[in-house]
């Protein structure tokens, strides 16, 4: 126990510091404004003195007010007392005093690795960790770590007694947190792993994962701002619902160019959040699809012209279907992309009425150049021509899908007959219910395939090409401008992302990886996920081929969290029982926080399940202060958002079992889990995934029968 004077004394000690700290911020402030002020008027002059004048003053000054406003709540959050005696402050930002002392010490900085990574057994020089806690600018609670006391001078003092557990048992908002304050030593590690390759981090249910991947790209975009903010940083989640959670972690530490994406939205133009049932997914995810596609963007459009019929010089030019058919088929040499050969298709055409009227002896016929011309203007050749190789959207031929005759002759002996039947079935629906995220990625291969149409070639921006086409001298702060502008820019189809970080990627099927690896051609990666949580139920080896394909040779950094931040001891022990019944040797991480309350398990006739669920999420919104998830089977979640109407809005949302993973509520009303279950591929793991969703409160609600 700490003595209550002691603590006052600290904390008193503390709060002077943050003071001084804030006063500073408020100058800097200040000063950037004026800069910002001074700098428009500079530039107004006009000549080039001015300009690389007002370059030291606006741009530098409107970035740095950019980052004091972002930054200002719990600026500060932690000490180091080093054996040399020296102390620092880690916090949210860099920042110095008017002698250029180190006020506060950026989190990211090598500086600050110690106040994550020291350990008793590695004090890294520190003898004393301190995190501090505020709330607005006022020190709210102080917590030590001694973690060097032979090296500790007599009067050092030691208070606390626990401020993560307090920070994890804090309520959940709408939006995940970031955890800059907590990092812990294994995550540190991975967060500040080098820059290139890839680096893998796996562990169990709320080890950090996604924490760890959105600091690291924090982490990344301040290493090396103009490799990192300047190429982009791609983020891909799994779901519309998980990218609005965690949208807003990277502008609480004061980054906002990395662009947020779910699976279902990475192709330009075309959104989806609706998934397949998972034996559906499997199919639509398999790298056989390619094969599918491959035959489909080779066929001809289904309500193209049979044949063409043309009079010319009263004799009757005709090309049959099969003519047709042998014409396009040459004109498009595997690998050709179809919308980009349309003209050497158009060629195979002229040539063959060329070569027809040559053998009908046409009277007076003229030269090949002066036939073809004459054709060429007539409207309905040319109608022709549009009709029978028409420029093709993915969308169009992800609909011929939907006919079974060309579905059955596209995915004959590619796919089996089970899964033929299972498309089939799921694409009677394309059009009166659109699309699902696992066409997403089928879209992105047809586009692969299908080849963009010639257009003129658009000029590309400079974001350094500034107004009056003066190409400036840059410094940090022009750069990050400019990387922030460049972010903005960024065409919907972009593919030159400098990093891609993939969280869940468990469930990221093969074709899914080929989507993503077409945006990460010149990136390193992030690759985030745990095996365990799975939905995929397709072949294996084929993840790992299309991953590895993804990711290329590039070398791996490999990193394993084992601690369970967000679930209860009592919540985790029982999603850790459901994982055992289909891994019984599985590594589990060891959740760190006992509520002493256990989970509710309720079993009621199937006709009371809705009133149990409605009285369920009224108990569970009563115990906690935060969000309330309630996670049904897929098919069951219309019918459940009926039952729960408002309530509890906006604290209360309704998810499926597949869209809840990533996901965090303080109270979770678990309905029907053994419908979840049930699914004899992956029922357990997704099960696991909603069991394990939870910071403080479980109840299931099963119905019999
Ligand atoms: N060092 C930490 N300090 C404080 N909170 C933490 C820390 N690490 C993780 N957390 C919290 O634990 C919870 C789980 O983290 P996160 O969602 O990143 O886990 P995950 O491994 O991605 O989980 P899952 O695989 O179940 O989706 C979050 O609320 C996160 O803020």
């Amino acid at each position: 126990m700490t003595d209550q004077t002691t603590l006052e004394q600290e904390m008193a000690a503390e709060q002077r510091h943050l003071d001084r700290v804030y006063a500073r911020l408020a100058e800097l402030r200040e000063s950037a404004v004026r800069a910002e002020r001074d700098g428009y008027r500079l530039a107004r002059v006009g000549n080039f003195g001015a300009l690389v004048e007002r370059d030291a003053t606006v741009f530098h000054a409107a970035q740095r007010r950019h980052a004091l406003d972002a930054e200002h709540e719990g600026l500060v959050f932690g000490r180091l007392d080093l054996r040399d005696r020296q102390v620092l402050h880690v916090g949210r930002l860099g920042i110095r005093d008017e002698n250029a002392a180190s006020m506060v010490v950026d989190w990211r900085a090598p500086a600050a690795a110690a106040f994550y990574r020291a350990t008793p057994a590695q004090p890294m020089g520190v003898v004393r960790r301190r995190m501090i806690q505020s709330a607005g600018e006022r020190v709210t609670r102080i917590e030590d770590d001694l973690l060097d006391p032979g090296a500790a001078p007599p009067d050092m003092a030691v208070v606390g007694d626990g401020a993560l557990l307090a920070t994890l048992s804090r309520a959940t908002g709408r939006g995940m947190r970031d955890i800059v304050a907590t990092i812990q030593r294994e995550q540190d590690e991975a967060i500040r792993s080098p820059g290139s390759g890839v680096t893998i981090v796996a562990g169990g249910p709320g080890t950090g994962k996604t924490a760890v991947a959105l600091h690291r790209a924090a982490f990344l975009l301040y290493s090396d701002r103009s490799r990192y903010a300047g190429g982009g940083i791609l983020v891909v989640g799994p779901s519309t619902v998980f990218v609005e959670y965690i949208a807003s972690v990277l502008p609480s530490l004061g980054e906002d160019t990395a662009t947020l994406r779910s699976l279902g939205t990475l192709f330009p133009g075309l959104t989806s959040s609706r998934t397949d049932p998972p034996e559906v997914a499997a199919v639509k995810g398999s790298l056989r699809m390619r094969r599918v596609l491959e035959r489909a963007v080779r066929d001809a459009a289904p309500d193209g012209p049979a044949e063409l019929r043309l009079l010319y010089r009263g004799q009757l030019l005709r090309l049959d279907r099969r003519e047709l058919d042998g014409i396009r088929d040459r004109a498009l040499p595997r690998g050709a992309r179809r919308n980009e050969v349309r003209r050497a298709g158009f060629d195979g055409v002229f040539a063959a009425l060329w070569a027809q009227a040559r053998r009908l002896r046409i009277d007076r016929l003229p030269e090949q150049r002066a036939f073809e011309d004459e054709i060429a203007e007539r409207p309905e050749f040319r109608e022709f021509l549009k009709a029978w190789w028409p420029r093709l959207h993915p969308r169009h031929v992800l609909g011929w899908l939907a006919r079974p005759d060309r579905l059955r002759r596209y995915a004959g002996g590619v796919l089996s007959g089970r899964e033929i039947r299972l498309l089939e079935a799921a694409y009677r629906t394309l059009d009166t219910e659109g699309l699902t995220v696992a066409d997403i990625a089928l879209l992105d291969e047809l586009d692969a395939l299908l080849g963009k149409p010639m257009r003129p070639a658009r000029a590309r921006r400079d974001p350094f090409q500034l107004a009056g086409g003066v190409r400036e001298l840059t410094t940090f702060a022009d750069r990050q401008r400019a990387a922030r502008e460049a972010a903005r820019q960024r065409p919907e189809d972009y593919r030159e992302y400098a990093h891609v970080v993939v969280d869940e990627a468990q469930d990221v099927s093969p074709m899914q990886w080929r989507m993503i690896g077409r945006r990460g051609r010149l990136a390193s990666w992030t690759v985030v996920g745990d095996p365990a949580q799975t939905a995929w139920t397709g072949d294996p080896a084929e993840l790992t081929r299309a991953r590895d394909q993804a990711l290329g040779r590039r070398k791996r950094h490999e990193f394993t969290l084992t601690t369970n931040y967000r679930n209860s001891a009592e919540i985790f022990a029982v999603a850790a029982a459901e994982i055992r019944r289909v891994d019984p040797d599985l590594r589990l991480p060891t959740a760190v926080r006992s509520t002493g309350v256990d989970p509710v398990e309720l079993v009621v006739p199937a006709a009371e399940l809705a009133n149990t669920t409605v009285a369920a999420a009224t108990e569970v919104l009563g115990e906690v202060e935060g969000t309330v998830g309630v996670i049904t089977p897929v098919a069951r979640r219309d019918e459940v958002a009926g039952w729960l109407g408002t309530l509890g809005a906006p604290r209360l949302q309704v998810v499926t079992s597949l869209e809840a993973k990533g996901m965090e509520y303080d109270g979770v009303v678990l309905v029907a889990p053994s419908e979840i279950r049930a699914d004899p591929g992956s029922g357990v793991r997704t099960l696991y995934v909603a069991l394990s969703r939870a910071t403080q409160r479980l109840t299931t609600v099963d119905p019999t029968g």
